[in-house]
């Protein structure tokens, strides 16, 4: 079947690392199951996209569909410094995307390829005012966990007490959640948050909540079972995770990756099996010189073959471009390896991989916990705290280095060490990479065929194409006609203008 006769979604991403990969992936998962997947984020992203990956211009099959990529100017030079502040960088985005996605969507729907449903990541939630001002479904992936979901939710509604001003150090008690400590509930929550902006932008997802159709999230059921129950009866939610997986499509081959992945498999191939630890602070999180010259030293103490991922910072972040201790490298030989970006997937399916260090990301969470590999938890902000909570008292794949930014705490070499020497070696490494293995096996099975993320998934796929004769119907149109009067009314009006629900221009055919 040609990709013109494909029901076709658009999925708007926002422009990180942590957000793009679980919406590239819910893509792939989408096209394989025979939808017309379209992916776009800022231009300035894409071109990184381009240059570290084997995207292009054209279509690639995936599956029993197709993705595509498009790309929008966010109306910025190409090195605007403000891009690295989202309190002014949020706000451009949606004055420009609320002009260009539809356009986009106009664009499409003349080329033959009406757009039925979009999809948003958290960050952009106007994407679902832009789907509602068009007439047209929405959802929006959530790229935490559920338990953060939940929190977060609470935290909105006012449903439960969180630390405060006045009462800082107060556990929280969510449903169907164990106890948090104050410093495990996600950090941008705190009043003391250097990070108020994230908040903000996570809060604007909140109130925008009942537009979407649907809640994705990049989790499945048996990791989180009470939860996601619970959470279901209030919210729409589907698990459709681990989204890194998918099995009807295993070798697709399009990538998100800002940065080309240095070459490490090969050295890893060299080392015995379960010998070496990874380390990685993923795309975003920054540690300060003294944090990681205690690493550099806790990893040669410990004598452990390592990986270690030391990204440089974006040039306008005002992060300090960190070093090695002098000799560093010398000392290492070949038990080291020092890279700038990693194939992480590949790593941590490595069976020269013994551990984990992460910070906790949810994508580094799930990869981990999908392919049986115990951490070492170093959360810093955010969702990292609580699910370092997760990984190491619910899940027991993982022991504590430490317990987030907020403590202010120097970690030391011996910590370091005894950390590593902990989760590589002994009872408690044992046990831990049998839990992280019966996850693993768990996760597998979900995304399977008849899994229940894989049954979500097609659910929600059913319910696209469902809604897309809807639209169409409901039009009383000739599909050409709407998607004509609809592309010139987006065209002179801008979005702001599009009063009452529009025709979703042409549909072809319904796979
Ligand atoms: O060297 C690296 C470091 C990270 N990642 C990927 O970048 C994403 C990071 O997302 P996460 O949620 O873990 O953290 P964030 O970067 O958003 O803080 C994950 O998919 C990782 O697999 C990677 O491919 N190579
Ligand atoms: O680009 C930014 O400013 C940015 C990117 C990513 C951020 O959050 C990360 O997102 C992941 C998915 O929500 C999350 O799991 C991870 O812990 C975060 O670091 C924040 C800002």
């Amino acid at each position: 079947m040609g990709s013109e006769a494909l029901v076709h979604v658009l999925l708007v991403s926002f422009p990180g690392q942590g957000h793009v990969n679980p919406l590239l992936r819910l893509g792939k998962r989408l096209a394989s199951k025979g939808l017309l997947v379209t992916f776009t984020t800022p231009e300035s992203i894409g071109k990184a996209m381009r240059k570290a990956s084997n995207i292009g211009e054209e279509l690639s099959p995936v599956g029993d569909g197709f993705i595509r990529f498009e790309f929008f100017d966010d109306g910025w030079d190409e090195d605007e410094p403000r891009r690295q502040d989202l309190d002014q960088y949020l706000p451009q985005l949606e004055k420009v995307g609320k002009v260009l996605i539809p356009e986009m969507i106009r664009r499409n729907g003349e080329q033959g390829r009406p757009v039925s449903c979009l999809i948003n990541n958290p960050f952009i939630p106007w994407v679902s005012d832009v789907a509602d001002s068009l007439g047209l479904p929405s959802a929006m992936l959530w790229v935490q966990s559920s338990a953060c979901f939940t929190a977060y939710y609470h935290y909105y509604h006012g449903l439960v007490p969180f630390p405060s001003e006045t009462a800082m150090e107060i556990d929280v008690q969510l449903p169907c959640m164990p106890l948090l400590k104050h410093d495990e509930t996600p950090s941008f929550l705190y009043p003391t948050t250097p990070y108020p902006f994230l908040r903000r932008a996570i809060m604007g997802q909140y109130k925008n909540l009942d537009k979407p159709f649907c809640i994705l999230m990049d989790t499945f059921q048996e990791l989180e079972h009470e939860n996601i129950e619970y959470m279901s009866k209030i919210s729409p939610i589907k698990t459709v995770g681990p989204l890194f997986k998918n099995p009807k499509a295993p070798n697709a081959t399009v990538k998100g990756d800002f940065m080309k992945a240095d070459d490490c498999v090969g050295w890893l191939d060299s080392k015995p099996a379960s010998s070496v630890v990874y380390v990685s602070f993923g795309s975003v999180v920054y540690l300060k010189q003294d944090q990681w010259d205690e690493i550099a030293f806790g990893l040669l103490n410990s004598g452990v073959n390592f990986l270690w991922v030391m990204k440089p910072p974006h040039k306008d972040s005002g992060y300090e471009v960190l070093r090695l201790p002098e000799g560093f490298l010398e000392k290492a030989g070949d038990k080291g390896k020092v890279v700038q970006w990693s194939p992480q997937e590949q790593v941590l399916a490595h069976p020269s991989v013994a551990c984990f260090v992460t910070h906790c990301g949810w994508n580094s969470t799930m990869e981990a916990l999908t392919s049986g590999m115990p951490v070492v938890a170093f959360p810093q902000w955010g969702d990292q705290v609580t699910d370092a909570k997760y990984l190491v008292d619910v899940f027991k794949v993982g022991v504590r280095m430490c317990r987030g930014e907020a403590e202010n705490k120097l970690i030391t070499r011996d910590v370091v060490e005894q950390c590593l020497r902990e989760a590589t070696s002994g009872p408690k490494a044992e046990e831990m990479k049998q839990n992280a293995m019966k996850w693993s096996a768990a996760a597998e099975a979900a995304v399977a065929e008849g899994g229940s993320s894989d049954r979500n998934i097609q659910a929600f796929v059913d319910e696209v194409k469902r809604r897309s004769l809807e639209v169409l119907a409901a039009s009383g149109k000739s599909a050409a006609n709407g998607g004509a009067e609809l592309a010139g009314k987006v065209a002179s009006d801008g979005v702001e203008e599009l009063g009452e629900p529009k025709v979703n221009g042409e549909f072809k055919a319904v796979a």
